[in-house]
């Protein structure tokens, strides 16, 4: 995963007609991660799907190097398939092969789970389920929107290991979080700080 990079200059957002916010410089080299903090509506997932390239930016450039996998609260599974094979459909596309993927389920706790249809899973389960598609990707650069929304304590601390080993593989970590996450010193932006005036 060497030569992974995000790197943001000047980025500004606009929603809706309306200016959210500007002037976000942010670079991430290979190990490097970040947390989004602020208010609902201040910007964090808009950001995150600007640096997914889901969404244009009003001003500023993104510089992407290495593949981007992408966490956010839409579960993109098929909810009549088991868990593995609702995955899988992910890792044929993310070109992740069966250990790539048996590894991320396992990384996440859910082995047990793997033949359960993806619909009768609870809340913190499907969220694990996300993060599982991410680690299994390969891709060196994780966009996590809201992950630990839904997990327990010990499915936090999963996450964190996760995180950590991903960075040590020389990853990049992007994260959106109200709560406090298990990263380890990442570089935090308050996105108040780049509210335009006229964000409400
Ligand atoms: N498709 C859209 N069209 C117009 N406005 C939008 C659209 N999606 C989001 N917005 C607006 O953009 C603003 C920022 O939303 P965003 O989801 O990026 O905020 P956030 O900081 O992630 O909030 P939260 O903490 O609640 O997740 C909000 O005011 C929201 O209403």
């Amino acid at each position: 995963m060497s030569g992974a990079a995000l790197r943001l200059s000047g980025i500004a957002c606009a929603r809706g007609g309306r200016l959210l916010f500007r002037g976000v410089n942010l670079t991430l080299e290979a190990g490097g991660s970040a947390l989004l903090r602020g208010p609902n509506g201040v910007g964090k997932s808009s950001l995150m799907r600007i640096c997914a390239g889901l969404l244009r930016e009003a001003a500023g450039t993104v510089e992407r190097c290495g593949r981007i996998a992408m966490a956010d609260e839409r579960l993109a599974l098929d909810m009549e398939q088991s868990l593995t094979q609702a995955l899988s459909f992910w890792a044929r596309i993310d070109g992740a092969d069966t250990a790539a993927l048996d590894r991320a389920l396992s990384a996440m706790a859910l082995m047990p789970l793997r033949d359960m249809p993806v619909r009768i899973l609870s809340t913190g389960q499907r969220k694990r389920a996300a993060l599982a598609r991410v680690i299994a990707s390969g891709a060196p650069v994780w966009l996590l929107d809201e992950p630990g929304n839904g997990l327990d304590d010990a499915s936090l601390a999963l996450l964190g290991r996760c995180v950590e080993e991903h960075l040590a593989g020389g990853g990049i970590v992007l994260a959106a979080s109200h709560q406090p996450l298990p990263m380890r010193a990442p570089v935090t932006l308050d996105m108040t700080d780049y509210a335009a005036e006229d964000a409400a």
